[in-house]
């Protein structure tokens, strides 16, 4: 990232690092200073640090350090390995970057050009490893090709790396790289359920990045010569690179922050969820039953129903055990579309399902399972070129005051079920509550 520029602004400075320019220009005596000078300096003494070589020695130390953690978590951890990769490239670019603009004074054939190709080629992963966190695919394409359109550009139609031309290039495409990977780490966090305002504050530090870098042609633009080179003291580079030092932190940690968030939903929904059919599980019903009858306590009633497929052995035995998987699917996902946001659907085993239907008594728990009993008898089950009739048969139960636990009310699901199945099957049973209860 750091300002390509033409960095020599004498023979002295051409043969040695700024750091030791710096150090022959403490021994010379005092000259006189100019207004600009002075003010220079007193905008440096509001700032924390006045050295601009320290702050370039602690950004390569923070990409390089970023850049062996990405590659660990990549390698260790196997969470989104692509996306982590590009990280740790664009970390590895961008300490590259800085490092070979402090090492031109001791290696001449380098050129500060490098340096931007460098980071440009890190702004362009950081583009193309935000989609890759979400497991959405990256676009390489056109990352890749408007990425060498710039170096090349810049390379031969700019004048070099010390025109105004150049650094408008440059810093532009790494701007919009910056801000076209805010959009979509927006876009991504709405569409994981993120409000919008979440959303935006966390994809705004990849946006302040975009108005750091274009803050240098403008500058650059607005005060010719003043910063154009990263080692002058100014307070406007000084403020640059502490804001890259600290932008580069919070990114780097705010990606790490989504992976790990992105681990724990993923294991969230591993304990909670049946593999197969993705209803809830046994446990997490359980969870969900128990939280709802403690909220009974206050007044609000809950409904079960117990549900399960007739002659489901008789489907295995024809059609196959991979059939069988199939119709659990297809049971699932026809009666999602009867249920609330708030009711809870979960397989307890086998071919038994429950749903839990807060803020429901038996009339209302009677209509939700006539409706599901009614959808599915109503759909055909197609496997392999023959058609197959699935029914369940139904068990409802409300919760009452007097149920020490919401196990009673599963007892009573559970009878009611049994009812079911002995009437003849593909029907709903309930069992009323005792007078008095
Ligand atoms: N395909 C498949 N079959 C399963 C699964 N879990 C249990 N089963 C089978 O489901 C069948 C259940 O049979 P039964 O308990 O006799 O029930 P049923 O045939 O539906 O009889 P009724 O409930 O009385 O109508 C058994 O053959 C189990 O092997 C599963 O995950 N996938």
């Amino acid at each position: 990232m750091p300002t390509a520029t033409a960095r020599c602004r004498g023979p002295m400075r051409r043969c040695m690092p700024p750091r030791h320019a710096a150090a022959i220009a403490c021994c010379a005596p005092p000259a006189k200073r100019s207004s600009r000078e002075h003010a220079v300096d007193g905008a440096r003494l509001m700032l924390p640090a006045a050295d601009p070589v320290s702050l370039i020695a602690a950004l390569v130390a923070l990409f390089g350090i970023a850049a062996v953690v990405w590659l660990m978590i990549a390698a260790g951890l196997r969470e989104s390995p692509g996306a982590c990769a590009c990280l740790a490239g664009a970390n590895a670019a961008l300490g590259g970057s800085f490092l070979l603009h402090e090492a031109l004074g001791l290696m001449p054939p380098l050129h500060d050009w490098w340096s931007d190709l460098l980071s440009l080629v890190a702004f362009a992963l950081i583009r193309l490893a935000v989609p890759m966190v979400g497991e959405r695919p990256a676009p390489w394409r056109s990352v890749g090709g408007a990425t060498i359109a710039v170096g090349i550009v810049a390379a031969r139609f700019t004048g070099g790396p010390a025109t105004l031309g150049h650094k408008v290039l440059i810093f532009g495409a790494m701007a919009s790289l910056a801000m076209l990977a805010a959009v979509d780490a927006w876009r991504l966090l709405r569409a994981r359920g993120l409000a919008g305002r979440v959303a935006l504050a966390m994809a705004a530090p990849l946006v302040v990045v975009g108005l750091l870098l274009l803050s240098r042609p403008v500058e650059a633009l607005l005060a010719p010569g003043r910063s154009e080179d990263i080692d002058v003291p100014s307070a406007f580079n000084i403020a640059w690179l502490w804001a890259s030092l600290v932008l580069a932190l919070l990114i780097n940690g705010w990606i790490a922050f989504l992976l790990l968030m992105k681990l724990v939903l993923e294991i969230r929904r591993l304990t909670e969820r049946d593999p197969l059919t993705d209803a809830l599980n046994r446990r997490a019903l359980s969870e969900a039953v128990d939280a709802e009858h403690s909220r009974q306590m206050r007044g609000h009633g809950y409904a079960l129903v117990l549900l399960d497929m007739d002659r489901f052995k008789q489907l295995n035995d024809t059609l196959g055990h991979a059939a069988g998987d199939a119709a659990l699917k297809t049971l699932v996902r026809v009666l999602r579309p009867c249920l609330r946001e708030v009711d809870r659907l979960a397989r307890l085993g086998g071919e038994e399902f429950c749903v839990l239907l807060p803020h429901t008594g038996i009339a209302g728990a009677a209509l939700v399972a006539e409706r599901m009993r009614a959808l599915l008898a109503g759909q055909d089950f197609a496997w392999e070129g023959q058609t197959w009739t699935l029914t369940a048969s139904f068990g409802i139960a409300e919760s009452s005051a007097a149920d020490a636990s919401a196990a009673e009310v599963m007892r009573r699901a559970d009878q009611a079920l049994y009812r079911a199945k002995a009437q003849g099957r593909n029907v709903v049973q309930a069992v009323e509550l005792e007078p008095g209860r």
